[in-house]
């Protein structure tokens, strides 16, 4: 495996609290590698550090050959980051902004043209090229710091929450945009979002308390809960009291509740009969087993449902 990122045993220490635990991790060259946690697992600790913007207390990571730590301006030089907040320049317009970042790349004019010419075609920013990042859309904004990210041709990108806050529209804008990238540089993610990981990613870790807790591609960390049921169950009415008297139910991993339909993820098929004989008394309007989301494989890992940003 050729791989474009790896870490070796990276610890990130805040005072006293540990926020990423010796982590390990080789990311192979030309894939879409997703890092999904709840709020807090370490993700953007993770990704400061291997762009460089933060020093671990200990371990190294070596993206394209370069060490972050004694060769971090060499990492610089080959990497893309699209950070968690849109930070465009408010006072140039979409272009300058472009300009701006290929310039400081030590990019010459006749090369940093032609490229920002093409990624405002691709980003679909032509048009709005000579306008304020003020008077453009989240989306279009998102679109903007994806193509600034490109401008100076990096072998990786790393991008934290990418679509974040974003209509359904805009996100899966967004997402053909990383499609296209694929297999023509590293795309290093992080997300809240299952189904974005599920459709983008080769590869996905799932973090927690700043060590890795499940490691593959969706189809994969799906397969491995496979062994546990997951059903729904929707009620006439009780679905928030019925919630407590099923929390307290050993064969039951974890539940999701919205109104009254309750989505259970049992330990085993066993696991049946016994919820039968839970909900038993209960006005029951449907129950039905369904296939593990990645969704139901993080709260089984995690014990935590995702932050609906
Ligand atoms: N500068 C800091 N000083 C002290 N603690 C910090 C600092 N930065 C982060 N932390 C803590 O480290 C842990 C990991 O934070 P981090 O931002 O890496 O998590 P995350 O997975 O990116 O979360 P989110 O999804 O909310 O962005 C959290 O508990 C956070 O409170």
């Amino acid at each position: 495996m050729s791989s474009a990122i790896t870490l070796r045993e990276i610890t990130k220490v805040y005072g006293t609290f540990t926020a990423v635990d010796r982590f390990s991790l080789e990311v192979e060259r030309g894939t879409v590698f997703g890092l999904l946690g709840p709020n807090g697992a370490g993700k953007t600790t993770l990704i400061k550090i291997l762009t460089t913007l933060m020093r671990p207390t200990s371990g190294d990571a070596v993206v394209e050959g370069h060490s972050i730590l004694t060769a971090a301006k060499k990492v610089r030089e080959v990497i893309g980051v699209v950070p968690q907040e849109n930070n465009l320049d408010r006072y140039l317009t979409a272009r300058e902004n472009l300009v701006l970042h290929g310039k400081l790349h030590g990019m010459s004019a006749a090369r940093y043209n032609p490229r920002i010419d093409e990624l405002l075609e691709m980003t679909g920013l032509t048009s709005r090229q000579h306008d304020f990042p003020d008077t453009f859309s989240g989306g279009m904004q998102r679109r903007l710091v994806v193509a600034r990210s490109l401008v100076h041709n990096p072998l990786v990108l790393f991008l934290d929450e990418p679509t974040t806050g974003l209509d359904p529209q805009s996100r899966r804008a967004l997402w053909d945009y990383i499609r296209q990238l694929r297999h023509s540089m590293t795309v290093f993610l992080t997300t809240h979002y299952m189904d974005e990981a599920d459709t983008l990613c080769d590869r996905i870790v799932i973090m927690d308390n700043g060590v890795s807790l499940a490691d593959g591609s969706a189809a994969a960390l799906k397969e491995a809960l496979s062994h546990a049921h997951v059903y729904e169950v929707e009620l006439c009415g009780d679905g928030a009291a019925y919630q407590k008297i099923l929390e307290e139910q050993p064969f039951i991993t974890s539940i999701e509740r919205s109104e009254n339909c309750l989505r259970l993820t049992l330990n085993g098929e066993k696991s049946l009969k016994p919820l039968m004989d839970v909900i038993a008394g209960a006005d029951l309007k449907r129950i039905s087993l369904k296939e593990p989301s990645l969704e139901d494989v993080f709260i089984a890992l995690t014990g935590k449902k995702v932050r609906n940003a």
